[in-house]
């Protein structure tokens, strides 16, 4: 892959597809992590002279203009950052975007609004998003590519416009790519995989492959139910999805004809709605109560689940145990993220919420071996997978 030192950008238009998808709060940003993690390419790029045009997504707007999801706010936080004013662009590759761009001048700095915003971005049909990569590739001369979080998804943004324009990798790409290299080489056993989160229809995927090269697989967070459902329990009002309950009872079979142990929880925490302070108890995970929903793992689960990371050598851990953004069910994640630095194995937490609980709960970052910025990237990226943004920054 070229790098950064291999463009020379001297008063030229460099467009950046950064990972600025971060958690907000109406529009506070709660964890300005990708943010920070995208500033030392931005850095860079200013320092050489280039005009730097930055370009992300903010959450699921799927097409449509929705005010919720602007990158406005993350605009004023990069401005801090970087110490200087970053020139927002209030839409993608319309007449605002044109004009801010033509404006900057050398070692300045815009960003556009959120790409999810254009149909184009996110479109299966590959004429409708190459013509929308077409416009925003117009907007500069070079492509550089560090939205790590974001390389496995087949988007305009991610994979057309490195095809249309000279380009590298960022630093941030170079240096997740790495470290994740040393899980897919040899990693030393047992080698435990942890997975939680929301994205449970996405992230169901990846364990297929993920069977073929763990020894132990822990399963909490959001992702549990589907699994406890598909042995036969009740889950309640728990997430849960109900399509993939076949596929997920053949990850069962699976994980036992490999001799892969498969670890689910043994008790939640069921809550009686989605809220902070939702009257809440720990029960067996295999008798919720039917208008209850599991937000947390419960107090013997992370015993279970510390033991299970007691003797791992090498530890990837995606998604948090339950709703840590509320303080009653942060608990789980953080026995978790305990266990982890505990176990002195080679240790990496990826994922925007994942990394966001890290400091949330006040736990020391430099407890982990690296903490990354991609969930769903770095979890596809250990499956062996072809990543699109990886593939087009390569050619
Ligand atoms: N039991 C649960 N029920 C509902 N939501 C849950 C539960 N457990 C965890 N979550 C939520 O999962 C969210 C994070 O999931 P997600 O899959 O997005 O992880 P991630 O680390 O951000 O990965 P990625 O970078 O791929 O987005 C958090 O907002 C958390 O509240
Ligand atoms: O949060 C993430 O994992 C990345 O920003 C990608 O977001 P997506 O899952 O909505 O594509």
């Amino acid at each position: 892959m070229r790098t950064l030192d291999d463009l020379d950008v001297k008063g030229r238009r460099v467009l950046v597809r950064a990972d600025l998808n971060v958690p907000l709060d109406g529009e506070t940003i709660t964890d300005d992590g990708r943010i920070r993690a995208s500033v030392p390419t931005i850095k860079a790029l200013l320092d050489g002279g280039a005009r730097v045009v930055v370009c992300a997504h903010l959450g699921r707007p799927k097409g449509q203009v929705d005010p919720k999801y602007s990158l406005k706010p993350v605009a004023r936080r990069l401005g801090e950052l970087l110490g200087q004013d970053v020139d927002f662009a209030a839409d993608v590759v319309g007449d605002s975007a044109r004009s801010t761009v033509e404006s900057l001048q050398d070692g300045q700095v815009a960003l556009l609004e959120n790409l999810r915003y254009e149909p184009g971005e996110e479109s299966k049909d590959d004429a409708v998003r190459g013509a929308f990569a077409e416009q925003l590739a117009g907007l500069a001369e070079l492509y550089v590519g560090d939205g790590f979080g974001a390389v496995h998804r087949k988007h305009a943004s991610v994979y057309d416009v490195p095809k249309l324009l000279p380009h590298a990798a960022g630093g941030l790409v170079v240096a997740e790519v790495q470290v994740l290299k040393k899980l897919t080489e040899d990693p030393q056993r047992p080698y435990v995989v942890v997975l939680g989160g929301a994205k449970v229809s996405d992230k169901l995927g990846v364990i297929a492959n993920l069977l073929t090269k763990v020894d132990r697989l822990l399963i909490g967070g959001g992702m549990a139910y589907t699994f406890l459902k598909a042995q036969g329990y009740e889950v309640g009002k728990s997430l849960l999805q109900e399509d993939q309950l076949d596929q997920v009872r053949g990850f069962l079979d699976e994980a036992a004809k490999r001799g892969v142990e498969l670890v689910l929880p043994v008790d939640v925490l069921a809550a009686t709605t989605f809220a902070a302070d939702a009257e809440h108890e720990a029960v067996e995970a295999t008798a919720i109560p039917a208008d209850r929903e599991g937000l947390d793992i419960g107090p013997r689960t992370r015993e279970l689940f510390a033991a299970k990371l007691a003797d791992a050598r090498t530890v990837f851990w995606n998604g948090p145990m339950g709703v840590f953004e509320f303080d009653a069910f942060s608990g789980g994640t953080r026995a978790v993220a305990e266990a982890l630095i505990a176990s002195g194995a080679f240790t990496v937490v990826g994922g925007g919420d994942s990394a966001a609980a890290v400091r949330k709960l006040e736990l020391p970052e430099d407890g982990f071996s690296h903490i990354s910025t991609g969930g769903g990237a770095s979890l596809e990226y250990l499956e062996g997978k072809t990543l699109p943004g990886l593939s087009a920054l390569e050619e």
